[in-house]
């Protein structure tokens, strides 16, 4: 191992500048299992627009600026868009076909035209009567029950994308698919792949073959028994939406897209399960990461909310909800959510690319097999596209500056991730998020929480999860300002 790894490392390559690493260990103890995107950053603050770090050999690049994330992941995207392997989590315990985890092959290219069929811009329509009923749930819930608004954004984002997905309208947060999911989902975070989510294996693959009941071996028990919940999650939701074709009750939706055409040839029917079921897991963390950053926005800057509320009632009234057809009347409002977007940065580190052919970028080596990963943080952190980029400050999207400085201050170019890879769910969650953000305005306040004398608190924020920005659960005060969900 030692030879291998000197044999690395003894070449006339260049490699782009980067914290010192240690013989063999690399910059293992430079990362940190907590907020790694704010380490990351002081490393773009140090080093520039790329960082270079390994782990026992394995190169990991950072790309820490918007030119260089475009010029690599966008304009180089045919060597930039593969996947790491992952023995343990999508070999062993059933996820290699989600489509994050799978790598740039004819599989991965069919599933993402599926899905860019039916999430395009022009079919979100289709999912707005779904976006408003799952709306009013939501409110309706938060209000009456807001120590537990963990648990309604988890029925919001499930109940969407089951809808959108399978056609299927839960029913109550006790339905059986959404704790299907739930389960599947806090496997895949907690369980599978907590923090960096790299196992010994990932790093031995032979451990494999190794039997189980070995010091050590009980990560094969542990995969054998999750594969078959993850399985369950895959074939259940698709085995409903065939039924629910068949008897004439399953909603306009993704799957109900390729259903109607009848037969699908096997190929096909692969295609849309695992687009389906790729979906349904991509779109939870990051819809509960969103909405946690709409509650902490509303409870921080009450300022800016009152003004969103105040154009809401000069644009729209106080006798109905906001609508999509109101969208384009509501300046202030996008400029919100663009905030929001900005300043909450939902997976700050974007999910990890592989790179499939040796590149060189600026005179610097850049391997096959290097993991190349978007500081997207860095980006919308950055002082020459976003001023004073510390503070929330919406009126930033109004200011007098050039179209084409205002385009690459949209943070809709880097929160989604990059190229052939960018989020296929970009649309239809703006869509979602902007629906549910004009709501919470029109009729609930949010503010700090008090202690039994009345007095206000700061409450305490913590961030945990390696991949997205996901507060833990925080106190908050929420109180309904109108009658609109009454009877809406
Ligand atoms: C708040 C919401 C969301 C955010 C911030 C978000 C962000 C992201 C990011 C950063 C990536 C990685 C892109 C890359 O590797 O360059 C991604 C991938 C993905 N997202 Fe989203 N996402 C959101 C919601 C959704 C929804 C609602 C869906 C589906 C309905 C979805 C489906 C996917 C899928 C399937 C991938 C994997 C794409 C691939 O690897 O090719 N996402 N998302």
């Amino acid at each position: 191992a030692t030879l291998w790894y000197l044999g690395k490392f003894t070449t006339n390559q260049v490699f782009p500048p980067g914290p010192r690493p240690l013989p063999v260990l690399g910059n293992i103890l430079d990362l940190t299992t907590k907020e790694l995107w704010l380490r990351a950053h002081e490393w773009a603050k140090q080093y520039g627009s790329i960082t270079y770090v390994h782990i026992f050999g394995q190169d990991v690049l950072f790309l820490n600026d918007a030119n260089m994330a475009a010029e690599l992941l966008d304009r180089r995207g045919a060597t930039y868009s593969g996947k790491p392997r992952l023995v343990m989590v999508g070999e062993m315990c059933g996820c290699e076909k989600m489509i994050p985890f799978t790598t740039y092959n004819d599989a991965f290219r069919r599933r993402r035209k599926l899905m860019q069929m039916t999430l395009g811009p022009r079919n979100i329509q289709n999912y707005h009567s779904g976006m408003e009923a799952e709306t009013k749930t939501f409110l309706r819930s938060i209000v009456s029950d807001p120590s537990n608004y963990l648990r309604h954004i988890r029925r919001y984002a499930g109940g969407l994308t089951l809808s959108v997905v399978y056609g299927y309208k839960a029913l109550s947060s006790n339905d059986p698919y959404l704790l299907l999911a739930e389960e599947c989902m806090t496997l895949l975070s907690n369980e599978m792949a907590p923090g960096p989510g790299i196992w010994p294996v990932d790093i031995f693959p032979i451990l494999r073959y190794f039997p189980k009941w070995l010091p050590g071996g009980t990560f094969k028990v542990k995969a054998a028994k999750w594969k078959q919940r993850m399985e369950e999650f895959i074939e259940k939701p698709w085995a409903h939406a065939k039924a629910s074709m068949m008897s004439g009750t399953i909603l306009p939706s993704f799957c109900s897209t390729f259903l109607e055409k009848g037969h699908l040839p096997p190929e096909e029917e692969e295609d849309v399960k695992y687009s389906a079921n790729s979906m349904y897991a991509a779109s939870a963390d990051t819809t509960i990461t969103t909405i946690s950053h709409l509650i902490l926005a509303m409870m921080y800057y009450p300022e800016c909310f009152k003004k969103a509320r105040e154009e809401i009632e000069e644009v729209v009234g106080k006798s109905r909800l906001p609508n999509f057809n109101d969208r384009a009347s509501l300046p202030y409002l996008e400029c919100i959510l663009n905030e929001t977007w900005r300043w909450g940065c939902p997976v700050p580190l974007n999910l990890p690319h592989l790179v499939t052919e040796d590149d060189i970028f600026q005179g610097k080596t850049v391997r096959k097999g290097a993991l190349v990963i978007a500081n997207i943080w860095a980006i919308l952190r950055d002082e020459a596209i976003y001023p004073d980029a510390s503070t929330f400050r919406p009126e930033r999207f109004m200011e007098d500056i050039s179209p084409e400085k205002m385009k690459q201050r949209d943070p809709r170019n880097y929160i989604f991730g990059f190229g052939r890879r960018r989020c296929p769910g970009a649309d239809l969650v703006d869509s979602s998020i902007w629906l549910l953000l004009a709501t919470m305005v029109a009729v609930i306040d949010i503010s700090k929480p008090v202690n039994s004398d009345g007095t206000e608190f700061e409450p305490e924020i913590e961030f945990d999860n390696f991949v997205f920005r996901t507060p833990k659960a925080f106190q908050f005060r929420v109180r309904m300002r109108s009658n609109l969900l009454e009877d809406a």
